[in-house]
């Protein structure tokens, strides 16, 4: 269980109440007279949710100068309770004195207050509305209560309980920034230890200026050198497929275009291209010569249909024969069919 100490510093003008209604929170007694000439301190733990919060409550004696609040005691406490009564206008307007006060006193940090108009109980004599309490709390973001001492302890209890609370809240939310910071705090000065000794540019800024100036220059020297490097690659490149160009022209000039495929284009393609290629490659004294053959056998009714498909299988075979033989095949397979043609014209 966790263990917070409050101190709650109690503001306000003479005889509000101010006694009465902090005895009466923390004994839940109501002292009808109660009469002091110094300041009081009441200690207490008070039960909140899971935790228990000590209280340190310091009762102020206001017969000076009830308007005013000391420095010391404003840094001294972490929530604050005006108190004025519902009976007299004079104590409310110190209550708004007080406020003013304790925001110029602590501009930097929230401060809970609470605004207590006591003697409720006393309703006859109001002279302060409880709209203008609420008012006054809400310009300045406090909580509100109108409460009796006299009449019931609960109406007290409720508003402390409340604000208590709060109050709590907003200490927690300080620690833990004050030990962000401390901690940030150390880890800079850490930081500031390691790189602070290694560090060039704190002891010589002309030096780290010379360095990083050099740093440039020969990151531009490096481009310079790639954006070279890039255009003889992209001249040699032409170079070489100008003289690759000048290959294939002398290469074609001498009648080795079958053989120039082969390498240059897939095993694939240069397969679908040659038969496709071939047959327009025949000159016409060919064609006529086949056609005149199939004519001739035909009108001779020598051989059937069988023997006609072989008689073309073989022209179609001596025709990939002369591709690939050249003039001997051409002139051996005109020779052939030659004699065939003579014989038709001699049974004619
Ligand atoms: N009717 C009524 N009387 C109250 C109430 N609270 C306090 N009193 C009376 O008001 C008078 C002043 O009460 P204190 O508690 O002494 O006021 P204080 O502000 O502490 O006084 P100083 O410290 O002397 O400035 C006492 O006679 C109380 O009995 C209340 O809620 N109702």
């Amino acid at each position: 269980m966790r263990m917070t100490t409050l101190r709650v510093l109690i503001l306000g003008d003479h005889k509000v109440g101010k006694s009465a209604v902090t005895v009466r929170f923390l004994t839940k007694r109501f002292i009808g007279e109660y009469y002091s000439s110094i300041d009081h301190v009441y200690r207490s733990s008070i039960r909140q949710e899971d935790s228990m919060t000590d209280v340190e409550v310091l009762d102020t004696c206001s017969k000076t100068s009830p308007g005013k609040v000391e420095e010391n005691r404003v840094t001294w406490a972490d929530a604050f309770v005006i108190i004025y009564s519902i009976c007299s206008r004079s104590s409310f307007s110190i209550a708004r004195e007080l406020i003013l006060a304790l925001s110029k006193a602590r501009t930097s940090t929230y401060l809970p207050v609470l605004l207590l108009g006591n003697m409720r109980d006393l309703e006859h004599r109001r002279e302060v509305g409880v709209e203008e309490g609420h008012e006054l709390a809400l310009e300045h973001g406090c909580q509100y209560y109108e409460v009796s001492a006299a009449d019931s302890a609960l109406s007290v209890s409720v508003a402390f309980q409340a604000f208590l609370r709060e109050a709590r809240i907003v200490q927690q939310q300080r620690a833990a920034l004050k030990r962000r910071r401390s901690s940030l705090g150390s880890v800079s000065k850490k930081l500031g230890a390691m790189f602070g000794k290694n560090s060039s540019s704190n002891k010589d800024p002309g030096l780290d200026a010379e360095r990083r100036r050099l740093s440039f220059t020969n990151a531009n020297k490096d481009l310079s050198a790639d954006a070279e490097r890039r255009r003889l690659s992209f001249a040699n490149s032409i170079k070489e497929s100008t003289s690759d160009s000048d290959r294939r022209k002398s290469s074609s000039s001498s009648g080795d275009s079958d053989k120039r495929k082969a390498p240059s284009a897939n095993g694939d393609s240069d397969k679908r291209r040659t038969p496709l290629a071939s047959p327009s490659k025949d000159p016409p004294a060919w064609d006529a010569e086949r056609r005149r053959s199939s004519f001739a056998t035909s009108k001779d009714g020598s051989g059937d249909s069988t023997d006609k498909r072989k008689s073309k299988d073989s022209h179609v075979d001596s025709t990939d024969k002369r591709k690939s033989n050249g003039s001997k095949d051409s002139n051996g397979d005109l020779d052939r069919r030659r004699p065939s043609l003579d014989t038709v014209d001699k049974k004619s």
